[in-house]
C-alpha cells in the first residue's frame, strides 16, 4: 500500500471492499499512520482505534451522525463506541478482508476534519 499523505486521502473516495485482496501490513499501517492524527494501531494489527473525551452524550451522538454520515457518503463504516457516556472511541478496518485497507485511513483522514465538541 502506498503511503498517501492526508490531503491525498481526504480526495479519495473508499473503494467497494469484496475481498480477496491481503491486508496492509503493521509496517505499512505504522508508516500511514504517521500522516494521520492520533489514531493508534491495535495490538491484533487489524485495526486502527482513535479515542477522545466529548463535552457531553449528545456530543458524543452528533459526533457519530457526522462519521455516519461519512461512511455512507464513503460505502465504508466504522465501529463506533461511546462508553462512559463521554468517552468516545472509532475503530476502522475492512471487515470483508479482516484487516486494514486503504479505505480505512482514507476514513479515518476524513473523521479526523469533522467537527467534534470536546470537554473542556
Ligand atoms: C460492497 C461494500 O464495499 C461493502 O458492503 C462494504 C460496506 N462497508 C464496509 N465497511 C467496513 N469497515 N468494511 C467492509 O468490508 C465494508 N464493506
Amino acid at each position: 500500500m502506498t503511503v498517501r499523505t492526508t490531503e491525498e486521502l481526504v480526495g479519495k473516495k473508499c473503494l467497494p471492499c469484496e475481498g480477496g485482496v491481503q491486508p496492509c501490513s503493521p509496517q505499512e499501517a505504522r508508516d500511514q499512520l504517521k500522516q494521520l492524527g492520533d489514531w493508534r494501531l491495535t495490538d491484533d494489527a487489524k485495526r486502527i482505534r482513535r479515542e477522545w473525551v466529548v463535552e457531553n452524550f449528545m456530543a458524543g451522538m452528533r459526533f457519530f451522525e457526522a462519521c455516519a454520515e461519512l461512511a455512507e457518503e464513503d460505502g465504508h463504516h466504522p465501529d463506533l463506541h461511546l462508553e462512559g457516556y463521554r468517552n468516545v472511541s472509532v475503530e476502522l478496518w475492512t471487515h470483508a478482508i479482516g484487516g486494514l485497507s486503504e479505505n480505512d485511513f482514507i476514513l479515518a483522514a476524513k473523521i479526523d476534519r469533522l467537527p467534534i465538541e470536546l470537554k473542556q
